[in-house]
Parts: structure tokens; sequence; C-alpha cells
């Protein structure tokens, strides 16, 4: 951060003042509104417990200085945040977390119950990295900045209005909104199962990731996916021709939405035959996703893109464990996509079908292990992106395609 002081002469006054002018025409994109207000939520339970000094030694000084105005919330209790999202004011121009992924998963529910939802999902959320995972942060920052406090304070003031993909999981004629993720098996057990690790930090889910190799607990599940993309070459060249059109804003599933709808209707029912295909191999786990960041160690959906009305599904078939180990290496560049063993889809919905006992979170809460379907909603919820897209761009070399 730069700081210029100078003393001013009466006459010098209104050029100074152009100056300033053009200076913050430069530091902000065009139509990009300053002096943000902002809803602003800090969860002390976050990560290793430091979001509330981050919030007032670094994330409200940067605010302050964009002459933000700040309604702060300091969570006392799970679903907190959800509770006050709820009842949210739909003046503010965006809402800033101070915590993980968890908290935007709340707030995206809280807007669901929200007397006017599409006004409440109108409303960006920007993320700032003080959780365990923030693969949020991660999405739409990048490796480089996704962590760093500071970026996030300077996306929320500069950031431009990116609308995103969400979904709705039902189960047991609950439905909740996801905006991450859906885990099962291993990824699921190494999140839920070392929250008594908090203090670890990410460190946690590296640990969990190797107890889960060992153990190797196969995922009892059945699969079907909703007329699924499933060709890695083609869809990995479809990625990277529409990469940098990611985010400009399109169709989104409000659009032709009665005033008598408050939420997007499900599409699909649990008997639906029609385009769906079933997916079988012994599984190690279940991924499906919006973003594409899990953790930094992490890059599990490499072919993310915000708004593009379908959610990717990586699937781990049981492998050999110095395979797994071998992926570790890889993983934060998301080079697990090329493997084998490593089903990639991209799909409207899904359903899927439980046995035995397992592991299940959505968006990394803990969830009980019963069948349940999800479905897309295109561009139902929007974030603040620094480029108006996600901040990773896949780049691991394409292999030679196999020969028939
Ligand atoms: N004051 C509080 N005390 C205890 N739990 C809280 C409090 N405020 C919020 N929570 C809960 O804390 C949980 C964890 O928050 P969050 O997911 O943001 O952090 P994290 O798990 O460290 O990060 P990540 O999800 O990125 O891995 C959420 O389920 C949220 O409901």
């Amino acid at each position: 951060m730069v700081c210029i002081n100078a003393t001013l002469q009466e006459s010098t006054k209104d050029e100074a003042a152009e100056w300033v002018e053009d200076l913050l025409n430069v530091a902000y994109l065009k139509g990009i509104k300053r002096n943000r207000r902002f809803k602003v939520f800090v969860n002390p339970f976050s990560g290793k417990g430091k979001s509330v000094k981050l919030f007032n030694r670094v994330v409200k000084p940067i605010l302050d200085y964009g002459k933000c105005t700040l309604d702060v919330t300091f969570t006392t209790h799970r679903k907190h945040a959800a509770e006050v999202a709820k009842e949210i004011n739909l003046d503010y121009d965006a809402i800033v977390i101070i915590s993980g992924d968890g908290l935007v998963h709340e707030i995206f529910n809280g807007f669901a119950e929200h007397e006017n939802p599409r006004a409440a999902f109108a409303i960006p959320l920007a993320p700032v990295p003080t959780g365990s995972g923030n693969g949020c942060c991660l999405s739409l920052l990048g490796l480089k900045d996704g962590l760093d406090p500071a970026m996030a304070a300077l996306n929320a003031i500069k950031g431009t209005h990116m609308r995103s993909d969400l979904c709705s999981v039902v189960q047991n004629d609950l439905r909740t909104i996801s905006c991450m993720s859906v885990s099962m098996g291993l990824m699921a057990d190494l999140d839920i199962n070392t929250e008594n690790l908090r203090w670890m930090g990410d460190t946690r889910f590296v640990y969990g990731f190797l107890r889960g190799i060992i153990r190797q607990r196969p995922c009892s599940i059945k699969v079907s996916l909703k007329a699924p993309q499933r060709d890695k070459y083609k869809m990995h060249e479809t990625y990277q021709s529409t990469w940098h059109k990611q985010g400009e804003d399109g169709e989104t599933c409000w659009d032709d939405l009665p005033p008598s709808e408050k939420l997007p209707p499900l599409k699909y029912s649990e008997t639906d035959t029609d385009g769906w295909e079933d997916f079988d191999v012994p599984t190690l786990y279940f991924y499906g996703g919006l973003m594409p960041y899990v953790s930094q160690d992490l890059l599990q959906w490499p072919l993310g893109l915000p708004n593009d009305g379908s959610i990717d599904i990586a699937i781990q078939e049981t492998v050999p464990l110095a395979s797994l180990v071998s992926q570790m290496s890889i993983a934060p560049y998301g080079g697990q996509y090329w493997l084998k063993t490593q089903h990639y889809f991209k799909a409207a919905a899904y359903r899927i079908k439980t046995s035995d006992t397992g592991v299940l979170a959505i968006d990394g809460e803990d969830t009980p292990w019963n069948d349940f379907r999800v479905e897309v909603h295109k561009g139902m919820g929007a974030f603040l992106s620094p480029s108006g897209r996600y901040g990773v761009h896949f780049n691991i070399p394409v292999p030679t395609p196999p020969t028939k």
C-alpha cells in the first residue's frame, strides 16, 4: 500500500482533486461502484481461530481506506450467519465473509429463506480466507492470492459482480443450497473426521488423506448422472475455448421465473429415467463440485467455470496405495484430471443411492448418509471476483489421446 501525504495550496485544490479522480479511475475498473456498503460476517471459530485478529488488523483498515461502510456481525453460533442472511437488508452492495467456506454455504441457505430470494441471491459475496480449506477464495483469487486476506479485501472493494451456479441437494424432501461441493467417501471423511485437528489449518486435510488411503474404505454408492459429458479431451477443448468468456452475464435460472415461484423449481425427480445413465465402479470417493479448488493442495475440478450450468464430478476408483500417494504432488495443479482411474463428468444433475455406512458432506458440512439427488441452477448466486472470472486457468498439458 502506498500512502501519499501532501500540503495543498488553495489555488491547486481543484487540480489535486482532478488528479485523485484520475488515479481512482485507473484503480477501479469502469462501472465499478466505489465506497461500497458492506454487510460483514466474522466467524471467530473458523480455521485456526484467527479471523477476529485478521479482520481488525488487515481487512478492516483496507475497507476503511476504500471509504466503505461496514455493518459487522461476529457470529456467535452455528447457523447465525444464515439467520441474519434470511432477513438481510437488500441495500448492501456485497457481503464480506471473514471465515472459511462454511459461512458462504450458510449465507446462501439463509437467502433461500428470504422473503425476496431473487434479490438476496443477486447480492454478491466476497469471502476473505480465514478458514481451513478456503476453496471459494482460492477459486476466485487463484493460488497466488487466494489465501491472502489483504487481496480478498481489495476484491471486496474493487471486484466485479460475477454470476455463479448453485445446486439444490434434495434428501428426504429437505432442500439444501450448495455452492461448492458434495463429497462422499475418503474426501468427506478427511474433512469431517479431522474437525478435532483445526489447529493444524489445512494440513489436517493432508493428514486425513494419508489416513484415508491407508484404510482404503470403499464408498458404497450407486451413481446416476443426467446426460453427462465424459470425454476428457472434448471437455478440455471446450473449457479452453470458453475459459475467457466465463463469468459474462448470460442467462440465469431466475430469468423466466414467475414471481409466484420463490426458488427455481426442481426439474428432475427421483424416478426420471429419460437421459439418465448409471455409472458403476469400485469407488474410493465421489466428489461433485461447482468451483475449481477445495484447498491449496487440491484443484479437484480443474474445468470448473462459474456459470456454465453444469456440475463437475470426479469419481476416484479404488487403486493401489502408491498410486494415491503419487496423486498428492499433482493435485494442487489438477493433474489427477488426466488419470484413467479418476473419472470426470459434467452433468446438470445426479442421483446417489447409498448402502452400508459412510460419510457425506455438503460444502464441508456433515450430512446424514442417505440417498439424495442434486441439480444445478445456472447463475443462481453471485460473487465478487477481480476479473469477473475464476482466478485459475487449468493448463496441465494434454496427454496424447489413446489410439483406437
Ligand atoms: N461462534 C461460533 N462458534 C462455533 N461455530 C461457529 C461460530 N460461528 C460460526 N460457526 C460455525 O463454524 C463452522 C466452520 O466455519 P467455516 O467453514 O467457515 O470454517 P472452516 O471449516 O475452518 O473452513 P473451510 O470450510 O474453508 O474448511 C461453520 O459450520 C459455522 O456454522
